[in-house]
C-alpha cells in the first residue's frame, strides 16, 4: 500500500512539537520539540501585572524548526508522502495585525512593544475589560454570554482587544484587525493571511469571541460601540462565518513548501485550540470528559447537539457547535493553572539556590524538585486535619470565571515542611477539578468516563491518583505521548480526504490508553472531608477576603 503521512503540529505554552503520522494508521515516525526563546528569557512578561506576551518570531521559528526536525528523524521517501497539516495552538492568544494579517510585532515599528505581540491565553491584564463586557452583556437584549457560561473572562478575546486599544496609541491606529493564533499559523502555511478572507477557527470563534449562530456572528456592532467606541467598525473586520477542523483551509505555500521541502499539493486544515484537537487525539467520544492537564487544564466534554444543545450550562467556557467535531456540541471547562501551581512552588524554592548559590545548583535542583516532592508527598499519610490550599494562584477559570482570585494556604504549623504543602497544593489542582466535575453534574451533564492527557498526565502517577481518589473516578491515561499533536494530525488525515469523518480518523490512527488510575476507598472518603473545606476557604476568600480587602483599600 502507499503510505500516506499528515504532520500535527501543537503550540503549547513554552513549546512546539511537531509530530509525523502514517495518515492511514496512525503510527507516529518522527517528532520533534523546539521551545520559544523569547518567551524562554521572560521577554515581553510580568507576572506581577499577569502579563504574558509571545512573539511571533517565537512561533515562526518554532514552526519551521519542530516540521523539519520531525521529518529529519523520517525516512527519505516520507517528506513526498505527505499529504496534510493541521496546527493547535493555545487560546484565546489573539494579536492585532495589519491589513495584510502581519502582526504588528513583525513590522520594525513594533519589534518590542509587547502590545502588537500574541497576548497569552494566561494573560489577565484585562480583568476590568471582562468585568464591562459582563456587565454590558447582561443588561443587554441578547446576553451574549449566555453559550460561554453566562462569564466572559480576561483570558479571552475581545477583553484582550479592548484593553490594547485602551492603552496603546500606536496599536490603535496600525491595528486593522485581529487574530488568533491557531488562525495565523494555518494562514501563514496557506500564504493567505489576509484577515478578511481566512478562514478562522469555529472552536476559537465560539469560545472565545462570543460567535454564534443565533447572534449571525459576532456580537452586533452597536453592542461593541457600546462597550467602546474603539471597538467601533471592527466587526466589519473580522468574521462572519467560521470552520470545523475538519475542514481544509487551503495548500501549502511555495514559500513555506520551499522552507519545509514539501509539495504545495499538501492540505492545510483549519485550525483549533489545543484541547480541542488533544480530545480528539485521546480518542474522545459522547460523554467521555477529557481532561488535558498541564500548565494548565482544559477539560473537554462533547455531546450530541440534540441531547444538550438546547441547555444553557452555567460557569463553562462554553458550549459550541462543532468545536471539536462537526455535528456534535462541544463544551469546555479547565483551571487557569494546574502544573503552574506547582511550577510556582518549584521556583519558590530553587529562587533563593539561584540567588545565593547559583544558576548550576539551582538547575540541578530543579530538575529533581518536583519528583522529590511527589515522591515525598506519596508517602504521607491522608489525613481530616492536613493543611488545605486553593489552587487559584492564576484566578478562577471554571466554575464561574473570576480571574481577580488568588491562591491561599491554610493549616500551616512549625510541623509542615515543604512535601506537606507540596501534598496540599497537588490536593488543591485536584479539588479544583472535583468543583468543575460537580458542575457538569448539577448542570445534568453525564460524565461516563475520565480520559486524561497531557504533561502532568503523563509525568506524575502521584498527582494522577490523587485526581482519581479526589474525583472517586477511574481515569484512563492516553498512550499517545503528544495527543494534541496527533489530534491535529487526525484533523489533517480529514482535510485531506484521507478519511471521512474525525470519527473514522479516531478509529484508524487513535492508540489507545496505557494507563487506568482506580479510586482508593480509603482515601475517597477523607478527602470528600478535605473536599468540603476547601469549599469553606474558597468562600471565605471569594466573599469574606475580597470584601475585607477592599475596605482596606
Ligand atoms: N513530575 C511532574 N509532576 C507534576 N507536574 C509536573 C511534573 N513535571 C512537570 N510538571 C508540570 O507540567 C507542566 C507542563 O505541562 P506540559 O503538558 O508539559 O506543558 P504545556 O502545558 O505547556 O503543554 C508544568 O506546569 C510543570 O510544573
Ligand atoms: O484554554 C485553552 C484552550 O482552550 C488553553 O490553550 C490551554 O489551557 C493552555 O494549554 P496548556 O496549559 O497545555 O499550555
Amino acid at each position: 500500500m502507499h503510505n500516506k503521512y499528515v504532520i500535527g503540529v501543537d503550540f503549547g505554552t513554552d513549546s512546539v512539537r511537531a509530530l509525523v503520522v502514517n495518515a492511514q494508521t496512525g503510527e507516529a515516525v518522527g517528532t520533534h520539540v523546539h521551545e520559544y526563546a523569547r518567551w524562554k528569557r521572560g521577554l515581553y512578561c510580568n507576572p506581577a501585572t499577569s502579563q504574558f506576551r509571545q512573539h511571533p518570531l517565537d512561533y515562526l521559528e518554532g514552526l519551521e524548526a519542530a516540521i523539519n526536525g520531525a521529518l529529519a528523524q523520517t525516512s527519505s521517501d516520507v517528506r513526498q508522502q505527505v499529504i496534510g497539516i493541521s496546527v493547535d495552538t493555545t487560546g484565546s492568544t489573539p494579536c492585532a495585525v495589519d491589513e495584510t494579517g502581519l502582526p504588528l510585532a513583525l513590522r520594525p515599528d513594533f519589534a518590542e512593544n509587547p502590545n502588537g505581540m500574541f497576548i497569552l491565553w494566561k494573560d489577565h491584564t484585562s480583568n476590568a475589560e471582562a468585568e464591562e463586557i459582563n456587565t454590558l452583556a447582561h443588561h443587554w437584549d441578547t446576553d451574549y454570554t449566555k453559550y460561554v457560561g453566562g462569564i466572559y473572562s480576561s483570558e479571552w478575546f475581545w477583553a484582550k482587544i479592548l484593553r490594547t486599544l485602551r492603552v496603546d496609541e500606536e496599536v490603535r491606529q496600525h491595528a486593522f484587525s485581529w487574530i488568533e493564533h491557531c488562525d495565523w499559523i494555518s494562514a501563514v502555511l496557506t500564504g493567505n493571511t489576509n484577515p478578511l478572507t481566512l478562514r478562522r477557527s469555529r472552536c476559537a470563534a465560539g469560545h472565545k469571541a462570543l460567535w454564534h449562530s443565533e447572534f449571525d456572528g459576532l456580537p452586533s456592532d452597536e453592542f461593541l460601540t457600546r462597550l467602546d467606541p474603539l471597538l467601533g467598525g471592527l466587526r466589519n473586520r473580522l468574521f462572519t462565518d467560521t470552520f470545523t477542523a475538519d475542514q481544509s483551509m487551503g495548500n501549502l505555500s511555495a514559500e513555506w513548501a520551499e522552507k519545509l521541502n514539501l509539495s504545495t499539493n499538501v492540505v492545510i486544515g483549519v485550525g483549533a485550540f489545543d484541547a480541542h484537537m488533544g480530545a480528539v487525539g485521546a480518542e474522545i467520544e459522547p460523554y467521555a470528559f477529557v481532561r488535558i492537564i498541564g500548565t494548565s487544564t482544559c477539560d473537554i466534554l462533547m455531546a450530541p447537539n440534540e441531547e444538550i444543545g438546547h441547555q444553557l450550562i452555567r460557569g463553562i467556557c462554553g458550549q459550541v457547535d462543532g468545536s471539536v467535531a462537526p455535528g456534535m456540541l462541544g463544551l469546555e471547562a479547565g483551571q487557569s493553572a494546574f502544573g503552574d501551581l506547582y511550577a510556582w512552588f518549584a521556583r519558590l524554592i530553587t529562587n533563593p539556590v539561584r540567588q545565593l548559590l547559583g544558576d548550576e545548583a539551582a538547575d540541578t535542583l530543579e530538575r529533581q524538585l518536583i519528583p522529590h516532592l511527589s515522591a515525598q508527598a506519596a508517602t504521607l499519610p491522608v489525613t481530616e486535619n492536613d493543611v488545605i490550599a486553593l489552587d487559584w494562584i492564576n484566578g478562577r477559570r471554571t466554575p464561574d470565571a473570576n480571574h481577580t482570585l488568588k491562591a491561599a494556604l491554610l493549616g500551616l504549623s512549625l510541623g509542615t515542611n515543604a512535601a506537606t504543602v507540596f501534598k496540599a497544593l497537588v490536593e488543591a489542582t485536584a479539588f479544583g477539578s472535583r468543583s468543575i466535575v460537580d458542575r457538569f453534574l448539577e448542570e445534568g451533564v453525564p460524565i461516563k468516563k475520565v480520559i486524561a492527557i497531557g504533561g502532568v498526565a503523563k509525568k506524575s502517577p502521584f498527582v494522577m491518583q490523587t485526581l482519581a481518589d479526589v474525583l472517586n473516578k477511574p481515569i484512563q491515561v492516553a498512550r499517545a505521548d503528544q495527543a494534541c499533536a496527533l489530534g491535529a494530525a487526525m484533523c489533517a488525515a480529514v482535510a485531506a480526504g484521507v478519511h471521512p469523518t474525525l470519527e473514522a480518523a479516531q478509529q484508524a490512527m487513535g492508540s489507545g490508553f496505557d494507563a487506568e488510575y482506580q479510586p482508593r476507598p480509603e482515601t475517597v472518603a477523607t478527602y470528600e472531608k478535605l473536599y468540603q473545606k476547601y469549599l469553606k476557604l474558597g468562600e471565605f476568600v471569594e466573599k469574606d477576603f475580597v470584601m475585607l480587602r477592599h475596605e482596606a483599600s
